[in-house]
C-alpha cells in the first residue's frame, strides 16, 4: 500500500495467564482512511485499539505510524472511548480543554479552539453546562471535542455509540464523519454493529478469536447520507459482512 498511516505488522498479544487475545493481525491504513474493527464480544478489537495506541506493546510483531515506532501513548493518537468519560465538577468546555489543562494553564488560543470545536459538534449552547445537564449524545460529543483538542491525526474509538438510542446514534455517525473529514483526522472505530461499521467505514476487518477473519473494502459513495442505509448496496454489503460474521464463529 502507497502512503502507509497506521502500519501493524504480525502483532500478537496476551494478557497475563490468558488465552491469546490478538494473534498475528496485520493491519495497514493510509491517511485519511475510516477503518471499523468488527466483531462479536471478546474477540479481540478493544485490545488490537490498544495495541494500536500504544496503551499496549504487543508481545510480538510491530506498529508504527507515520513510521515511526509506537512505544507508548501520543499526542498524535485521541482516544474515545464507550463511556465519555467526562469530569462531573468540570463544565463542557473545561472538560474540552482537560488534555491542555493536565500539562499546562490553558491560553486563550486553546480556549478558541475549544469553542470551535464544540461549535463544530453543534454544542455551541452547552460550552458552561455540566456533564449531568448533558444527554448521552451530547456527552459523546463532549467526549469527541476533548480528544480532537490537541489535533491528533489518528483517533482511535471504542464503541463510543454503543450505549446511545438507534436516532441518536446515526446523528452522531454523520457528525463525526463530518468532523474528521473537516479536520483530516484518520480513524480506527471498533464496534460490534454490521450497518455502523459499513456506513462509516471505507474498509472494515471483522475479528475472530484474535485474528483478521476477512477485510472488505466498502465502496459506497461519500459524503455519506442518511438515505444511503435504506439502498441495495448498503443492505448487500452488510449481509455479507454478517455471512462472514455467522461462518466464523
Ligand atoms: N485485562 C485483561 N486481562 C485478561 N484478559 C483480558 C483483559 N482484557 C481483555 N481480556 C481478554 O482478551 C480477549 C479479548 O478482549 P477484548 O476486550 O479485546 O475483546 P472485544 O472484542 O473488544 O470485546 P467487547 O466487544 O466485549 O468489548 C477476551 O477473551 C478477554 O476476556
Amino acid at each position: 500500500m502507497d502512503d502507509v498511516f497506521l502500519s501493524m505488522r504480525q502483532v500478537s498479544y496476551r494478557y497475563p495467564d490468558a488465552p491469546v487475545a490478538v494473534s498475528d493481525v496485520d493491519w495497514l491504513m493510509p491517511a485519511g482512511a475510516f477503518h471499523c474493527l468488527l466483531g462479536r464480544s471478546g474477540c479481540g478489537k478493544s485490545t488490537l485499539l490498544k495495541l494500536a495506541s500504544g496503551l499496549l506493546l504487543p508481545e510480538a510483531g510491530s506498529v508504527s505510524l507515520e513510521g515511526q515506532p509506537v512505544c507508548g501513548p501520543s499526542p498524535a493518537t485521541g482516544f474515545v472511548f464507550q463511556a465519555p468519560t467526562l469530569l462531573e465538577w468540570l463544565s463542557v468546555l473545561e472538560n474540552v480543554l482537560l488534555p491542555v489543562s493536565l500539562q499546562r494553564s490553558p491560553d486563550a488560543a486553546d480556549t478558541a479552539h475549544a469553542q470551535a470545536l464544540l461549535d463544530e459538534l453543534s454544542l455551541e449552547t452547552m460550552h458552561d453546562r455540566y456533564p449531568r445537564q448533558l444527554s448521552g449524545g451530547q456527552q459523546s460529543r463532549v467526549a469527541i471535542a476533548r480528544a480532537l483538542l490537541t489535533q491528533p491525526r489518528l483517533l482511535l474509538m471504542d464503541e463510543p455509540f454503543a450505549a446511545l438510542d438507534a436516532l441518536t446514534r446515526e446523528e452522531l455517525q454523520d457528525i463525526l464523519l463530518a468532523v474528521c473529514r473537516q479536520h483530516g483526522t484518520s480513524v480506527l472505530f471498533v464496534t460490534h454493529d454490521i450497518a455502523e461499521a459499513v456506513y462509516l467505514a471505507d474498509r472494515v476487518a471483522v475479528m475472530n478469536r484474535g485474528r483478521i477473519a476477512c477485510e472488505k473494502s466498502i465502496a459506497l459513495a461519500r459524503p455519506r447520507s442518511p438515505g444511503l442505509r435504506h439502498s441495495t448496496q448498503f443492505n448487500a454489503i452488510c449481509a455479507s459482512l454478517r455471512q462472514v460474521m455467522d461462518t466464523t464463529q
